[in-house]
């Protein structure tokens, strides 16, 4: 039985087809462990404009003020987690939707409340939830939102926050789902990249925007069991050659 990590992006989540959401269910009914771990940065977008609410980004992550964690926090756990929740049940599944808050399934800090206010980094992931849930055949759905020590909610990036919970369940596979085909260069789709490219292209601005927390969370997954993660399109059709693989250098020449 292998264990994955499918982190959607809130650039694809509205234009998942079924058959998406069909393939994650018929890999459960294979005895498959599925996570999901979903953003949504559009939609808290869309929500912070019609509450004329003003946010901004910096260095890729939402400076995030009291009112700004609020309506973070209703959109990522009341509505776009529902939603994957419905979807995976019209799928055939029963599935859990539930924040970082939750069983303290993700404990964060803040990165640095001067700079960017209520937003964590992950600090400690708790897989008691999630296994408990795993067990009981049913698919966990977790939302960004996590807590500090003192049960303080804290905005986490997706990608971050996918990114250590496939470290802490030692993942045997780890896939963000997006809305491109993968790491572009040149205007060309690299098949695969190795960690010190993968550092280079960031440094070269090559990997930007939203690419980088992506392939940052990658390089940070990366271990003995979890030797590659990858970046695939969630409209296109999945196979063995789709997406962008990252992988470390020495598994490469290993492998
Ligand atoms: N080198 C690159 N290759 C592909 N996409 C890139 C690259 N650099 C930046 N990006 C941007 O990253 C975006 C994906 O990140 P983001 O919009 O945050 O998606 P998600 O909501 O899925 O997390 C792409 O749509 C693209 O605009
Ligand atoms: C700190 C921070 O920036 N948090 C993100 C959480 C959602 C997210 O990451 O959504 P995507 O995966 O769609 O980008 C935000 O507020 O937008």
């Amino acid at each position: 039985m292998s264990t994955s990590v499918l982190k959607i992006g809130g650039s694809t989540l509205e234009k998942l087809s079924d058959t998406f959401y069909q393939g994650i269910v018929n890999r459960v009914e294979k005895g498959d462990n599925v996570i999901i771990v979903h953003g949504g940065g559009p939609a808290i977008n869309h929500q912070l404009e019609a509450l004329a609410i003003k946010s901004e980004f910096c260095e890729g992550l939402r400076k995030t003020t009291t009112d700004v964690l609020t309506i973070v926090e209703q959109v990522l756990s009341g509505q776009t987690n529902k939603e994957i929740v419905r979807k995976l049940k019209l799928a055939g599944a029963e599935a859990v939707g539930i924040s970082g808050c939750d069983g303290s399934t993700l404990i964060a800090k803040e990165i640095d409340v001067h700079k960017w206010g209520y937003v964590g980094n992950v600090t400690t992931v708790s897989t008691k939830l999630l296994d408990l849930l795993l067990t009981n055949q049913m698919i966990p759905v977790v939302a960004p939102v996590a807590m500090n020590q003192l049960g303080q909610p804290l905005n986490v990036n997706a990608d971050a926050a996918a990114s250590a919970i496939a470290a802490a369940v030692s993942a045997e596979e780890f896939v963000f789902v997006t809305d491109v085909d993968g790491v572009f260069h040149n205007g060309k789709k690299l098949d695969q990249i190795y960690s010190k490219q993968a550092e280079q292209l960031i440094a070269d601005g090559v990997i930007s925007g939203g690419m980088i927390p992506k392939v940052k969370g990658a390089l940070a997954s990366l271990t003995s069991s979890l030797n590659k993660v990858r970046i695939v399109n969630g409209n296109a059709p999945y196979d063995e050659r789709s997406g962008t693989i990252i992988m470390t250098q020495v598994k490469a020449i290993i492998s």
